[in-house]
């Protein structure tokens, strides 16, 4: 279902599993940083709503979409102890290809940090055409997709505590 046709910020509690208990790293872009700052917010808001404790939830900030990845890996190697990170970012096309290899390195990098790793690593990198389709989908009209990857990790949290046992 194309975003348009949902709202990224919708969730029912009732499904969620409680985040007290849970400990999260987020890991934000600092490029376009206001459209990572409110994909942060909704995260931020979002684990807080769904019982995620305050000093539960350790923040780094890295350059650009594409230091995510080391960003992400360091994080998962300092803290053994989180039960989710949350990889959030603002890629926008500009002239040329370079939005093409950011994506994809972006994309495949995150990837083999699940794979590689025992601490799940959410997707919350917009890869948009437009600045205007980026606001829309951090905090405007369409929701915002950092309350979706935040609830994401409260659930890929207690999955990987229930699949322990
Ligand atoms: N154009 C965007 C970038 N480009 C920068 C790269 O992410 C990276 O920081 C640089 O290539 C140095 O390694 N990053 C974004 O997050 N968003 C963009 O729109
Ligand atoms: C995603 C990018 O790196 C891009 O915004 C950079 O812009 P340009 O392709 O015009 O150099």
């Amino acid at each position: 279902m194309a975003t348009e046709n949902k709202n990224l910020s919708e969730y029912d509690k009732s499904t969620i599993p409680d985040a007290k208990n849970f400990r999260f790293g987020i890991v934000v872009s600092e490029w376009n940083d206001t459209i990572t700052e409110g994909l942060f917010q909704g995260a931020f808001d979002a684990l807080l709503d769904c019982g995620a404790l305050k000093d539960n939830i350790v923040r780094w900030n890295v350059p650009g979409s594409f230091e995510l990845i080391y960003g992400c890996k360091k994080m998962q190697q300092a803290y053994d102890m989180l039960d989710a990170i949350i990889a959030i970012g603002s890629v926008i096309q500009g002239e040329t290809k370079h939005f093409d290899f950011v994506c994809d390195g972006v994309t495949q990098g995150i990837k083999d940090l699940n794979i590689q790793h025992d601490i799940p690593v959410i997707f919350c990198v917009l890869t948009d055409n437009t600045i205007q389709q980026s606001i829309d989908r951090s905090g405007g009209k369409h929701g915002n997709k950092g309350t979706e990857a935040a609830i994401a990790a409260i659930k890929m949290a207690q999955l990987r505590k229930d699949a322990k046992f």
